[in-house]
């Protein structure tokens, strides 16, 4: 899992600090004071009121030599800037070869070098933790976009008596019915029964597939006949939910192709039609840049409030979680790291740069 990022991230710490890191010598003039002269003229000050003229004499020989004028040479260490930079490019390279989508690599090492610059390793100090913390600090950067926890939406919902409509979009395959499926299990968990809206009306056997996950879960579903406008599905579902008592309902829509611009239509007026309080786009992190393409897509298309990354467990290469949330500065919400119910994870950017960085 993220084996390729993070290798390249380690390797990029230990370069940088192997061959970056150079020594300096500052010499600087200090100031330090004579104790012993201090003490002097304490005494002298302290004779009686006739000799303050005698006093006020001696007190200006004395300050002459209060303080003395040493040399001192500070040893430390510092990045080099012109060897620092042919080591970031390189690693722009690299890491998109871990499916870090070109710009936002650039981007990423845009803002570490910002932090390394002019940065000061005192003697003592571990200069690989240093250049670390500073990467560490870059991705977070890149990666903290505060997003919805869907479970405290839906228990806000439930409060406030009203219906939390969640849509989620995209492409074919990428694992948006089993992350339904997995959304639905969660609420359900923390004890908000969802209603399923089976608005994949496109494809045979979508709605069957949904409907199995429906009955092992043990959330009711709402479904049309193949064919059927998914726009009335999902507003069907609404009025289900809102007669029988239930705040949640999550629509499954079709899956498409992002460029399919009749598709892409449909997907508008189903959210133009139920009004949703989150439209959430799956994406598969193992297709890489297809998945930035994607966010990117539907984010113009249709807007996208949040993304669910699927299939993080089998992504050796570990770069589309930088790439989707940098690409469209939109919250990365959940993971995906299984096909069991049980494998969603609430998305932790520190958590996230952890398990980058970390032992
Ligand atoms: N390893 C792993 N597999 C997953 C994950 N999420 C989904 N899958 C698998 O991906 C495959 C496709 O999932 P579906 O939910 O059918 O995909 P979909 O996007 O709904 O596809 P369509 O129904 O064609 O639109 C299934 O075999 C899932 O079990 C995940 O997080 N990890």
């Amino acid at each position: 899992m993220l084996g390729r990022l993070k290798k390249a991230l380690k390797n990029l710490v230990s370069e940088i600090s192997n061959k970056a890191v150079v020594e300096k010598e500052e010499v600087i003039e200090k100031e330090v004071p004579k104790i012993e002269e201090k003490k002097e003229v304490k005494k002298v000050d302290q004779k009686s009121e006739k000799l303050t003229k005698i006093t006020e004499e001696k007190k200006e020989k004395v300050k002459k030599g209060f303080f003395a004028k040493v040399k001192e040479t500070l040893v430390y260490k510092e990045l080099d800037l012109k060897k620092l930079e042919p080591i970031l490019e390189e690693y722009v390279l690299l890491l998109t070869e871990a499916d870090v989508a070109y710009e936002v690599a650039e981007e990423l090492i845009e803002k570490f070098k910002e932090r390394l610059k002019g940065k000061k390793i005192r003697r003592g100090e571990d200069e690989k933790k240093i250049i670390e913390d500073a990467l560490r600090e870059a991705i977070y950067d890149l990666i903290n976009i505060p997003g919805p926890d869907l479970v405290e939406e839906a228990k806000k919902a439930k409060a406030e008596g009203r219906i939390l409509k969640i849509m989620f979009m995209g492409v074919n395959g990428v694992g948006k019915t089993t992350t339904i499926a997995k959304v639905a299990y969660m609420l359900k968990k923390a004890g908000i029964t969802p209603v399923l809206a089976a608005a994949d009306t496109f494809r045979a056997g979508a709605v069957e597939q949904l409907k199995q996950h429906a009955e092992r879960i043990g959330v009711p579903i709402v479904t049309k006949p193949y064919g059927s406008d998914p726009a009335a599905v999902a507003y069907d579902a609404i009025e289900f939910a809102k007669a029988r008592g239930f705040s949640v309902v999550l629509v499954d829509t079709a899956g498409r192709m992002h460029v399919d611009v009749d598709l892409m239509n449909e997907l508008r007026k189903v959210a133009r039609v139920i009004e949703p309080d989150y439209k959430i786009l799956v994406l598969d992190a193992l297709t890489g840049n297809d998945a930035v393409e994607q966010a990117r897509f539907f984010d113009e298309a249709v807007g996208v409030d949040g993304v669910i990354l699927t299939k993080v467990d089998a992504d050796a290469k570990g770069g589309a979680v930088l790439s989707v949330a940098a690409t469209i500065k939109k919250p990365i919400l959940y993971l995906g790291i299984g096909q069991g119910y049980e494998d969603l994870i609430r998305f932790d950017p520190s958590w996230f740069v952890e398990r980058l960085l970390g032992e």
